[in-house]
């Protein structure tokens, strides 16, 4: 069971070279940053700074260069296969193209993520135990999407089926909860309607999420705290109050110095999501215009 407060993910110099020679591309360079238990996190940056391959990592899904850190306590770098499944069984992840898959039923596709619970395959809805069943249901209740329960899972729309995405990803009874682009498909409303989700799960349920975001505004509205990456580097990493568009505006343009403010000082884990959305404080520690002059 973890502790408020907790540290859930802890990344120490976390570097990924793909391939070799001139040809080989940096794309984490010397990543290190942690992440608390009840902590909302947006994780920014251009196309190919690194995001993904960074929650890749942090799902035990690919090899660091040099390295590493641990995540729900397993060491990434010193974890052997077996190990790296089971962690990944207490990951969620949601990715883009929610990958339901489609002639199936909403409700099988959610029982779908309890697969890693149980033995053997399981072929047809009522092959699954009745408990995984009513936890499937329940989490569809809980995502809005009861009464779709024995459509198609491709009949609902691109929204619909993120949110059955998330409702999978919940029956691990993750202890962390990894997204990637959950929106970029989406229209604003419902890409609205899933951050809210995952914001609105994540603070119910204690649950760390870190997800990867093109939007500025939602990251901002969404959002504890911004780590932004810039060539695979972590050049920006604070706490969402106070922040303006502008001060993230930079990291796609000017900043090319490091921006880290202790997230773990200016989070408070056990108030995590009690974030005030209508004060204009600056946040605490250094200002970015402070830090971007170092
Ligand atoms: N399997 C791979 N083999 C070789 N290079 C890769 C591989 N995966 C990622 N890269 C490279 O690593 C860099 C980081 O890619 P990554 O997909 O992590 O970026 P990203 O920030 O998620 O981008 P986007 O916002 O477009 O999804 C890019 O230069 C990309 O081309």
């Amino acid at each position: 069971m973890t502790e408020a407060g907790e540290t859930v993910v802890r990344l120490e110099g976390l570097t990924k070279r793909f391939g070799e020679g001139d040809t080989s591309i940096l794309a984490l360079d010397d990543v290190s940053f942690e992440v608390r238990r009840g902590e909302i996190v947006a994780l920014l940056g251009l196309s190919g700074s690194g995001k993904s391959t960074l929650l890749q990592h942090i799902d035990g899904l690919q090899t660091a260069t040099s390295g590493g850190g641990t995540v729900l306590g397993t060491d990434l770098a010193a974890a052997g296969p077996a190990e790296l499944r089971r962690l990944r069984r207490r990951i969620g992840f949601v990715f883009q193209q929610f990958h339901l898959v489609g002639r199936l039923t909403v409700l099988e596709n959610v029982c779908q993520g309890a697969l890693g619970s149980l033995r053997g395959p399981r072929l047809g809805l009522f092959t699954y135990p009745k408990a995984v069943r009513e936890r499937a249901l329940e989490g569809l209740e809980r995502v809005g999407l009861a009464d779709w329960a024995f459509q198609r899972a491709d009949t609902l729309s691109g929204g619909q089926q993120q949110r059955v995405a998330v409702a999978r990803a919940l029956m691990q009874e993750p202890g962390l909860l990894l997204a990637d682009e959950p929106v970029a498909s989406l229209d604003p409303e419902s890409s609205g309607q899933v951050m809210r989700l995952l914001k609105d799960i994540g603070q119910q349920r204690g649950l760390t999420v870190l997800c990867s975001l093109h939007q500025v505004d939602l990251a901002l509205s969404w959002a504890d705290r911004i780590v932004g990456l810039r060539a695979g580097r972590v050049v920006l990493d604070v706490p969402t109050h106070g922040l303006g568009r502008d001060d993230i505006m930079r990291l796609y343009t000017d900043l090319e110095e490091e921006v880290v403010l202790p997230a773990s000082d200016a989070v408070d884990a056990d108030a995590a999501g009690a974030k005030a959305s209508d004060g204009d404080e600056a946040p605490t520690g250094v200002s970015l215009e402070e830090a971007g002059r170092r």
